[in-house]
């Protein structure tokens, strides 16, 4: 197929560059066509166009090409995330003088720089590898938690902003999680064999497709992170991908053990082996929320507000107790009212006739009959209850199990949060800081406390600052 010139007209963008092709698409680099508004007014820059051609496909093809297009747009519309790449349109073309066009099915992305693929050979550093792999779980997190599974998880879809941020991208092959309890979903039998886990090799492939639930995700997220730390090598030996899925069944049935490349660092060693436990059932153990809160606690600590930096050393920390988008190594600031006494009043000038009071509660049991304020078991409060729940969406100011804090406030449509026993829900709280705090407010999710005053709503918070 003749590659699209620059200048094509693609609906109302034009197009400027080739950027890649996979499968059923080409994707380019566009902008709007004659430097006028294109289909949507949300776009800062150039974007990518992800062209999925129908032409001349037989009428199968046709059909699992129109399902790809419309698993990303359902996706792209329902499972809003800064780790997501975003879809900012889609269309259908009809251009009957241009065969490869008429048909073709376009999404509108926001434009990544490069993709994971694309770094792996150069290397990165262990702080720059450490900080992608925290991304993809944040990502993961937020997809699983919102009832999706990825399905596809490889480097070529995790793309790098060019600020360095992470984003998640392709979801032709997402699942909405199903049955009875939301643990699984039906998928086209479809996959990238280098990511595929073990168990899918014998999945039974039924009406609805195969059965596929999060562990997937978190087995191709085991074969990443060994990827980044061994400039793109796979754990399995192997020079094409059929003989390194045959190695992948050896070591799952016992026949062969799991051998990770000396370059691979030993607290990412550990990580990659748990997500490449052989089984759904021993990797179920470990959900993107709890290797993003175990890589978020080794993290150094930072200051309040700070971006984790590129470059920052990482040091091995024991586990802190952190929500599962943890928030974990800012300096304890005390909280300095109210702590294990349900019955005190607020301090002078924070109480008001609206404010209820909420107490504090850490799943972790270790947490929870401790009375020293470790800083190990304390949690954070969110800035912005709309951005992920990340150490850069902090303030100084730490709770631990049991503190009473003075709330004024519900928000019933936040950042999903998922703690440690996989309790999720969108819902936070806008809490007191305490007198002589930098804010006035910040926000506890849900998930930390048992307690459901009756409060009224908050009004939508506008947006702190941004991404990166
Ligand atoms: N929004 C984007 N910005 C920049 N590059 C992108 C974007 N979306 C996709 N790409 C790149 O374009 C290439 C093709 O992407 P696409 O999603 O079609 O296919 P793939 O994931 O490589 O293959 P397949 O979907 O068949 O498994 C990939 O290398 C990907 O990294």
């Amino acid at each position: 197929m003749t590659p699209l010139p620059p200048g094509q007209r693609v609906g109302d963008w034009e197009v400027t560059e080739p950027i890649g092709t996979g499968g059923w698409a080409t994707v380019y680099a566009g902008r709007p066509a004659g430097g006028q508004g294109g289909e949507t007014d949300d776009v800062d820059g150039d974007v990518a166009l992800k062209i999925l051609p129908t032409e001349g496909l037989a009428p199968r093809q046709a059909r699992k090409v129109a399902e790809t297009a419309r698993r990303e747009v359902e996706l792209g519309r329902r499972a809003r995330h800064p780790r997501l790449i975003r879809l900012l349109g889609s269309f259908v073309l009809s251009e009957p003088g241009h065969p490869f066009l008429d048909g073709a099915i376009v999404l509108v992305m926001e434009r990544a720089a490069r993709s994971l693929r694309d770094v792996l050979e150069s290397g990165v550093t262990e702080a720059e590898a450490g900080r992608i792999v925290a991304g993809i779980c944040e990502g993961l997190a937020h997809l699983h938690a919102t009832g999706w599974v990825h399905g596809d998880l490889k480097p070529e879809n995790v793309l790098l902003m060019a600020d360095g941020s992470v984003r998640l991208s392709d979801f032709g092959l997402a699942t909405e999680l199903t049955g009875d309890q939301g643990t699984h979903g039906y998928a086209p039998p479809m996959g990238t064999f280098d990511y595929l886990p073990p168990e899918r090799w014998k999945a039974p492939l039924g009406e609805q497709g195969v059965r596929v639930r999060p562990s997937a995700d978190i087995w191709a997220l085991g074969v990443i992170v060994h990827q980044v730390f061994a400039s793109g090598a796979s754990p399995f030996p192997g020079a094409t991908p059929v003989s390194r899925a045959a190695s992948t069944q050896e070591y799952a049935e016992g026949r062969a053990p799991l051998r990770m490349d000396n370059a691979v660092p030993p607290f990412w060693r550990a990580l990659a082996a748990d997500c490449l436990a052989p089984t759904h059932s021993a990797r179920a153990a470990h959900t993107a929320g709890s290797l993003l809160a175990r890589i978020t606690a080794r993290q150094e600590p930072a200051g309040p507000d700070a971006l984790p930096p590129v470059g920052r050393r990482w040091r091995r920390r024991t586990r802190a107790a952190v929500v599962a988008a943890a928030v974990c190594g800012a300096v304890a600031a005390g909280w300095s009212y109210a702590l294990h006494d349900p019955g005190s009043a607020p301090p002078a000038g924070s109480g008001s006739a609206a404010a209820g009071r909420i107490r504090v509660f850490n799943v972790e049991r270790s947490c929870q009959d401790r009375r020293d304020r470790n800083p190990e078991c304390s949690l954070g409060l969110a800035i912005d209850p709309l951005r992920p729940y990340t150490i850069d969406n902090v303030v100084p100011t730490r709770v631990w199990h049991g503190d009473a804090l003075a709330v004024d406030c519900r928000l019933s449509s936040g950042v999903p949060i998922v703690d440690e026993m996989g309790t999720w829900s969108a819902e936070w709280f806008r809490v007191r800081l305490p007198q002589g705090s930098a804010r006035p407010t910040a926000w506890l999710p849900a998930v930390r406390t048992k307690d459901r005053p009756a409060i009224p709503g908050c009004p939508r918070p506008m947006p702190s600052h941004s991404y990166r």
